[in-house]
């Protein structure tokens, strides 16, 4: 399970391992992995490393004297330092026979021509913006020379807490980060600045990593642990009985994606209600058309009700009133699109699953759509707080809040980035929820097999992928999700 960070985190981090006498230890695996960065992706040639006033500059100064010991042919431009171990590492590196010179526009200039990588030890998690004058003179210098830039922790110039770019920060070719990643690295735009992301979690107790963490982005195996698995004499009475609700005039195709990706997630049994004339194109799907949704479900017997259900695709207008209905049966319940309406703000029961992207994250919440891209953390943590349940804030990558904290997926494609998705999306977790799990856990799988579905369809359809496509790949998603975890068994 890999640790993502706020700076608040690595800073509290940084103290725990001051007070164990680690920081120094740190701050060498650091270097070393930014050096290992380099050696792996940049072989050849000459290294220019920049190095700040802060830690961030120290890890530079400790990469510089791995590389140095290497044989690399290593040139330093460092700024002036307060920092202790960034001094101490500047005299380690001199020691043993590197310079370091002071580092000026004119000298970044001389040197940037003769180089064949850069290495970004100017500014990590310590940034305050704006970006002050005269370092954003040097690193518009770096990025014009276009030179590959290995960015140590991330980029200089992103704010590791947000997804948003103010000012012109470092292009990085690969950003090696430590301890863990941060929002900026992991969400768009920031993370386009960063390249290929690799993180060094440093020989930190996973313990204390995970105390100081903002959220989690669990590994395939860890998902693939929460598959459940069938008995051989299940029968379609056993495997979940889902309900979707959805579809009105003009609107027929949402619920259908959704029916299909219940179905394609194991669901037994998938009944679709709308109020609306739906085409039969799924012959497994039952389609059952009510004139009025509300009195068909209000005295519905209990014996009768689904394990779950998912509601709001192309639902309209009547969404919230069905849902208000449908949440006090307290069964597995995935809301999404015209359910996603701010007066049932409070209403999530422990087994619901809120799925917003971000534009209805924004109507949720009050605020503008930026307000909710540029921190998908924070407006997820909100929007839980707020509607209850579980929230998954769509998205590459989406967001998953839960009671008990914050989750980031992994995986997906970029031509997923299509109209049906998200009704693919809720069909899937409406299948696990109906198929026992709990709604956190749910969210976590459902989310991951729809990302790796889409990677799948990518293969075939490119940018050109659909939803069906995505939902005729659940079954290779499952199998290759259950083979990562016999890879690590
Ligand atoms: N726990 C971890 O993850 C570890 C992190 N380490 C490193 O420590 C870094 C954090 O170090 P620091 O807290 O010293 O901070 P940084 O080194 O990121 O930056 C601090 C320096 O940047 C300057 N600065 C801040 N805002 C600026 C602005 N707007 N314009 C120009 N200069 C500005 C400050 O004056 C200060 O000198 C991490 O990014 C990472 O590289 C490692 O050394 C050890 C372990």
């Amino acid at each position: 399970m890999e640790a993502v960070f706020l700076p608040e985190g690595v800073r509290a981090l940084d103290q725990q391992l001051e007070r164990a006498g680690l920081l120094e230890l740190a701050m060498e695996e650091a270097g070393r992995a930014g050096a290992d960065g380099v050696q792996s992706h940049f072989p050849m040639g000459r290294v220019l490393l920049l190095c700040g006033s802060g830690a961030n500059g120290g890890d530079g100064l400790v990469a510089a004297r791995h590389l140095y010991a290497l044989g690399r042919e290593v040139v330093v431009l460092a700024q002036p330092s307060k920092h202790p171990l960034t001094r101490s590492n500047r005299r380690r590196l001199r020691a043993i026979g590197g310079t370091v010179s002071p580092l000026t526009l004119p000298a970044l200039g001389r040197e940037l021509a003769r180089a064949d990588v850069v290495v970004d030890g100017l500014l990590g998690t310590g940034f305050v913006p704006p970006l002050r004058p005269a370092l954003a003179e040097l690193v518009t210098a770096l990025n014009a020379a276009g030179r590959p830039v290995v960015a140590l922790d991330l980029p200089s110039g992103l704010n590791a807490a947000l997804a948003e770019v103010e000012g012109e920060p470092v292009r990085a070719q690969v950003t090696v980060t430590f301890s863990g990643p941060k929002p900026a690295l992991l969400y768009g735009p920031a993370a386009h600045w960063a390249g290929k992301v690799e993180v060094a979690p440093l020989r930190v107790p996973q313990e204390w990593r995970l105390t100081h963490a903002a959220a989690t982005r669990p590994v395939a195996a860890e998902v693939a642990a929460l598959l459940p698995v069938r008995p051989a004499d299940a029968h379609k009475g056993t495997a979940g009985r889902v309900w979707v609700v959805g579809g009105s005039e003009g609107m027929v195709g949402a619920p259908l994606l959704s029916g299909l990706a219940a179905l394609r997630t194991g669901a037994g049994l998938v009944t679709l209600y709308s109020e609306a004339e739906l085409p039969q194109k799924i012959p497994e799907l039952m389609i059952q058309t009510r004139p009025d949704l509300a009195a068909t479900f209000a005295d519905w017997p209990q014996k009768q009700r689904p394990d779950a259900l998912c509601l709001g695709m192309g639902l309209g207008p009547r969404a919230p009133k069905l849902a208000r209905l449908l949440l006090p049966w307290n069964i597995g319940t995935v809301l999404d699109a015209d359910a996603l309406q701010p007066e049932l703000a409070g209403l999530g029961h422990a087994e619901c699953i809120w799925t917003p992207h971000p534009a209805e994250a924004a109507r949720l919440l009050g605020v503008g759509t930026p307000d909710i891209t540029r921190d998908p953390l924070a407006a997820a943590q909100a929007l839980q707080r707020k509607f209850g349940g579980v929230v998954v804030l769509k998205g590459g990558p989406s967001t998953i809040a839960t009671p008990e904290g914050l989750l980031v997926s992994r995986g997906g494609h970029a031509g997923m980035a299509t109209a049906g998705m998200g009704d693919t999306l809720s069909g899937i977790l409406a299948a696990l929820l109906a198929g026992g799990l709990p709604a956190p856990q749910a969210a976590l799988v459902g989310v991951t097999l729809h990302a790796r579905a889409g990677e799948w369809a990518g293969r075939q359809h490119g940018y050109g992928l659909i939803a069906s496509d995505v939902s005729a790949e659940l079954g290779r998603a499952w199998q290759s999700l259950r083979d990562d975890l016999s890879l690590k068994e």
